[in-house]
This record gives C-alpha cells, sequence and structure tokens, in this order.
C-alpha cells in the first residue's frame, strides 16, 4: 500500500490510495452500512481539498522556497515615485494605486520582515549613564499623540521622590500596561525630575509630542488589571474641574452637569473616583469627587442652605403650590381650599451627590410608570394635563382624590371623590397613605396612593402634579415616577401669552379667577428657581410652558419615549 505522503510535485499517490481504500477495505466490513460510511467519508470533496492542500505545502517545503528580494516595500515605494507624474496607461495607473494602498504595503512590509528574519522588536537605545548602583530601573517609551497621558503624580514631602499617584482608567498610560500606581519617577526625556515640582513635570510631558522616555523604578505594589466596572449614576450637581481647587490635575478632571450618567471606572482613592461619560467613545477617564467628598462639601456648605430651606414661606408669599392638585372633572372643585398640613418641611439629610443607575425599558404588559407634574403656582400643569387627557382619554387618566365632606346630590362617589369617612381618613393619615392632604372648613382632603395605584391598573398612564417635597415618597420601585418639570418662559413672554388667562385668586377661599398680575408673573419665576434649584436632581424632563401648544407637543413626545425607549432609573427600581 502506497505511503501518505506523495513525495514529488506529480505524484497523485494519495489520491489513489483515497480511491482504492474502499474497494481494498471491503472485504473486512461485514456491515453494509459501514461499506456505505467509509465509500462517502472517502469520497467526500472536503477530504479531497485537504489532501490537495496537504500536498501542496509538502511541495513547497520541500522546495524550501527563498524571498527573492528583503525590500519588496522600498522597491514598491520607488517604484510609485517612479511612475507618478508621468503620462500613464489605465494598467500602470491601476498599479500605482494598488501599491498606494495600506493593505498591500503591510503585507509588502510583512514580507520584508520575514525575508530579513528580523522578528525582534526594535527597543529604544538604552541610555549608557546608568549609574551601577541604582536602583532597578525600567526604561519606558509611550508614543504620544495629542491624548493626555492619563497619569497624575505627586511629590512624597519627606523623601522628595516624584511618584505616579493614579493611572487613570482607559487612558494612553493605562492601556501601555508599563506605568503603575507607586512606580517612582526619575527622568522625562533625559531630563532628572528630583528637583522639580509636580507643575514643572506635568508641563515638559504637555509639551512633548511623538515618543516620551520614561525612566522609571518600579513601585512595589502593581495594580491588577482588572474588569472593566459596571457602575452607572447619575450626578446630582454640575461639576467643573476649572473651578476646583482641590482636585490633584485639573487636565485630569471630568467636567458635567446635574443629570448627566457617568461610568463610575474606578473607586479605588476614596477621594476622587474615576468616570468616563456614559456611552462616550473615548476610553479615557475623569477625576470626579467622590460621593463623600461630595457630601463633605455639601455638608460645609449646609449652614447657609439649611436656613435658606427653612425660610420658604407657604404659598401666599412665596408662590408654593397652594393646593393640592385634584382631579379637575369638575370644574368648581375650589382648588385653592385647602393648604398642605404636615409636608412643608424640607428633608435637607439628602444630599444630592451621585445616585446609581441602570438601564430601565418598561416590558409591554408592565404597568405605566407615573407621570408627576411639578412646577409653580399658574405655570400651566392643569391645563398640560387637559390637554393630554383629551388627546387620548383611553391613555391617560388623573387620580379621584378623597374628602371627609359629604356628599352633595349631584355628586357620585368615586366620580367627583372618594366619600369617606373622618375615622378612615385619618387612619390612612397615620398609614402614609396619603401624598398629600390637607383640611378646609372641618373636613379633610387628599390624595391616596391607593387611587394612583387604581389609575395604574386600568393600564393607563397615571398624571399627578404634587408639590416638589413629596416627590421623594413617590420615588420608589412601585411607581417608578417619571418627573416632570414646568417651567415659566421669561416675564416678557409671560406677559405677552397670559394676556387672556386667568389665575386662581389666593385671596379668596371661593377659588375665584382673575388676570395675572405683575407680581404674579415675578414670584412664578422666582418660584421657580428657588424649585430648581431645590429639587432640579429630581427632575427627569425641564418643559419650558412658553407656547402652550409646543409645550404640550414636547410633554406628548417624552411620554412617548418614556413608554416605548429605554431611560436611566434608580437601580432599586429594577430589582425585582
Ligand atoms: N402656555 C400658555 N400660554 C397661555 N396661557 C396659558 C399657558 N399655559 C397655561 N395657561 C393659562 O394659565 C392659566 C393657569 O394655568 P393652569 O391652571 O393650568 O396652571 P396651574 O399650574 O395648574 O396653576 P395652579 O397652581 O393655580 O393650579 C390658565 O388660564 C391657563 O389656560
Amino acid at each position: 500500500m502506497p505511503a501518505l505522503s506523495t513525495g514529488s510535485g506529480n505524484d497523485t499517490g494519495l489520491y489513489e490510495l483515497l480511491s482504492v481504500l474502499p474497494s481494498q477495505l471491503q472485504t473486512y466490513v461485514e456491515s453494509a452500512d459501514d461499506r456505505s460510511f467509509l465509500h462517502a467519508m472517502f469520497t467526500e470533496r472536503s477530504l479531497h481539498s485537504l489532501v490537495k492542500i496537504h500536498e501542496k505545502l509538502q511541495h513547497y517545503e520541500n522546495q524550501s522556497p527563498v524571498p527573492v528580494l528583503d525590500s519588496a516595500g522600498s522597491l514598491a515605494q520607488d517604484l510609485t515615485e517612479e511612475l507618478q507624474g508621468k503620462t500613464l496607461s489605465g494598467e500602470i495607473r491601476e498599479l500605482v494605486k494598488l501599491l498606494s494602498k495600506p493593505h498591500i504595503k503591510s503585507l509588502l512590509s510583512v514580507h520584508d520582515t520575514v525575508a530579513q528574519k528580523s522578528y525582534d522588536p526594535e527597543l529604544p537605545p538604552l541610555p549608557d549613564d546608568i549609574d551601577e548602583g541604582e536602583d532597578s530601573v525600567k526604561i519606558i517609551r509611550l508614543v504620544k499623540n495629542k491624548e493626555p497621558l492619563g497619569a497624575t503624580i505627586k511629590r512624597n514631602e519627606q523623601t522628595g521622590a516624584i511618584t505616579v499617584a493614579r493611572i487613570m482608567r482607559g487612558g494612553a498610560a493605562d492601556r501601555s500596561g508599563l506605568i503603575h500606581v507607586g512606580d517612582e519617577l526619575k527622568e522625562v526625556n533625559g531630563i532628572p525630575v528630583e528637583d522639580k515640582k509636580p507643575e514643572e513635570i506635568i508641563h515638559i510631558l504637555s509639551q512633548s509630542q511623538g515618543a516620551i522616555t520614561f525612566k522609571i523604578v518600579p513601585g512595589i505594589k502593581e495594580e491588577a488589571p482588572g474588569k472593566e466596572p459596571q457602575m452607572f449614576v447619575r450626578a446630582l450637581f454640575d461639576y467643573d474641574p476649572e473651578g476646583d481647587k482641590t482636585i490633584p490635575c485639573k487636565e485630569a478632571g471630568l467636567a458635567f452637569r446635574r443629570g448627566y450618567i457617568l461610568q463610575v471606572m474606578s473607586q479605588d482613592d476614596a477621594t476622587w473616583w474615576q468616570a468616563k461619560l456614559e456611552g462616550d467613545a473615548n476610553p479615557r477617564a475623569g477625576l470626579i469627587p467622590s460621593k463623600s467628598l461630595q457630601e463633605r462639601r455639601f455638608a460645609l456648605r449646609q449652614p447657609t442652605a439649611q436656613t435658606q430651606v427653612q425660610k420658604i414661606p407657604r404659598r401666599k408669599s412665596s408662590g408654593f403650590r397652594r393646593s393640592f392638585r385634584l382631579s379637575r372633572r369638575n370644574k368648581k372643585t375650589n382648588k385653592s381650599m385647602y393648604e398642605c398640613k404636615k409636608s412643608e418641611q424640607y428633608d435637607t439629610a439628602d444630599v444630592p451627590t451621585y445616585e446609581e443607575v441602570a438601564a430601565y425599558r418598561r416590558p409591554q404588559d408592565a404597568k405605566h410608570r407615573l407621570v408627576v407634574l411639578v412646577g409653580p403656582t399658574g405655570v400651566g400643569l392643569n391645563e398640560l394635563k387637559r390637554k393630554l387627557l383629551i388627546s387620548d382619554p383611553q391613555h391617560f387618566g388623573v387620580t379621584v382624590p378623597h374628602t371627609t365632606r359629604p356628599k352633595r346630590n349631584q355628586e357620585t362617589d368615586g366620580v367627583e371623590y372618594h366619600f369617606i369617612s373622618k375615622h378612615l381618613f385619618e387612619a390612612d393619615i397615620h398609614n402614609n397613605k396619603f401624598i398629600e392632604h390637607g383640611e378646609y372648613k372641618g373636613n379633610y382632603y387628599g390624595t391616596n396612593l391607593d387611587s394612583v395605584r387604581s389609575v395604574l391598573a386600568k393600564k393607563k398612564v397615571c398624571l399627578l402634579d404634587v408639590q416638589p417635597h413629596t416627590l421623594k415618597h413617590l420615588r420608589t420601585a412601585e411607581f417608578k415616577p417619571y418627573i416632570v418639570f414646568v417651567k415659566p418662559p421669561s416675564i416678557e413672554r409671560l406677559r405677552e401669552t397670559r394676556k387672556n388667562a386667568k389665575i386662581i385668586s389666593g385671596k379668596d377661599d371661593k377659588g375665584s379667577s382673575k388676570p395675572f398680575t405683575e407680581e404674579d408673573f415675578q414670584e412664578m419665576i422666582s418660584t421657580s428657581q428657588q424649585m430648581e434649584s431645590q429639587y432640579g436632581h429630581l427632575f427627569e424632563k425641564v418643559i419650558v410652558n412658553d407656547d402652550l401648544n409646543t409645550a404640550f407637543n414636547e410633554l406628548r413626545a417624552a411620554l412617548r419615549r418614556v413608554e416605548t425607549e429605554t431611560h436611566w432609573v434608580p437601580v432599586s427600581w429594577t430589582h425585582t
């Protein structure tokens, strides 16, 4: 039987073997199935192709081809230069075009590397002034483009040594894997750094382009490379490193605005975290104040903030909503009839720093997120709610308020109000079932959590407008509120747009309406500013109610997106 090797070029021994094997083996194989299996296997096309490749490889191995030249790359370049600028035929133009393609250039470069057998990486020459007694040093060469290095340094006050303080995740230094926290910097581009201030070294680095050579004494502790962390937070405050005197390196800071989603990459340092903007293609992290640092900063400013908060007066002089926003099905419902009793204190314990969030998309059959509208009195919350209800009464719904006052003849329980006993109402107050409640002429009125639940249970979008201090209690996994702040336009635009509008008078108990006064406009704007500064971190959407139809369309579109698209919500809302 021939050996499984074909030897020289045209020898077809292996093919012959493949063709005769089934008949040769026939006498040893009894089962017809096995025989047909063997036949199919030996006539299989892929087996024949493999044998062909084997043949070719053997052929070239025996020939031991050697490259004709080892500088195909430079030859191609010379040829291109020679041909350029001459009157060329179509074929030569095509050749020039081919030779200029990066893939061909790379292929030729690989060819030359193999031909020259120069497989070792090219290292920069070692500096010849290395002191024998010196610690073992690492010479690192990084090629720097416009991107910063992504590392911060510090000076040890006792020894004067300059060490790497932190490596920004995803930055150039991090990606190189060559520089680590704790490494001691000896030289940058041959310039000793021992007697230099960190700012001077940063200056040398920022001036350097192209290859930078570092002489480094490796630190003892090296960071273990970790997986990219996946913690996302919503920033609840604005941050600008330019104005931050305490940041170790302004250039390394990451600026952000309240509401931005940040991906936290490292919390190794208790004071300065590293983060990048969510969705940013740039892998390099920037420094941001850690949660605890921001809390400390807030606490230092707190005494003034606290007095300001407590000073916010009640509706009559401040413009905070004077009423609970109850269902307006009955136009006669007097919206100024009751005051908020207990919830005027503000919870100042919550420090707006960061809130951990996760991406959430409402499953098709799940209940809708509660839509909460907030804004100063007279801004147009009821008008917007009314327009939404009219636009799609099957889709949107509002809550029915509870009261202890006796039902009137024309009223139906559960339509204008849920009429309940004082005893029951007080029990519900005790059990924290009221979002807002108040008393008027000896009767209680209020918006009960169960009335929100009953709208949501009908698979409707529940529209609720509340005073902003109640938001905190509504922010639960059950309601997943989408909070929209409706804010007034400029005073000039208020004068123009509200010419025919009416505000419910706060001066009498009857809730009679009157045209807006200049004082009403000013109050609306200042209350809006107060609300935004105090509760702005809770608002997911801000709409300026300038032109009513534009504001309505913006709100409608935002609500559609809430129903269908992915949004960032507090991570606890996504736990089942
Ligand atoms: N963009 C707008 N342009 C003109 N008029 C408007 C606009 N938005 C609302 N209005 C009018 O302003 C008045 C007050 O609006 P609305 O009652 O909706 O305010 P509200 O925020 O619910 O106030 P309140 O706190 O007093 O209940 C109404 O007459 C309304 O029609």
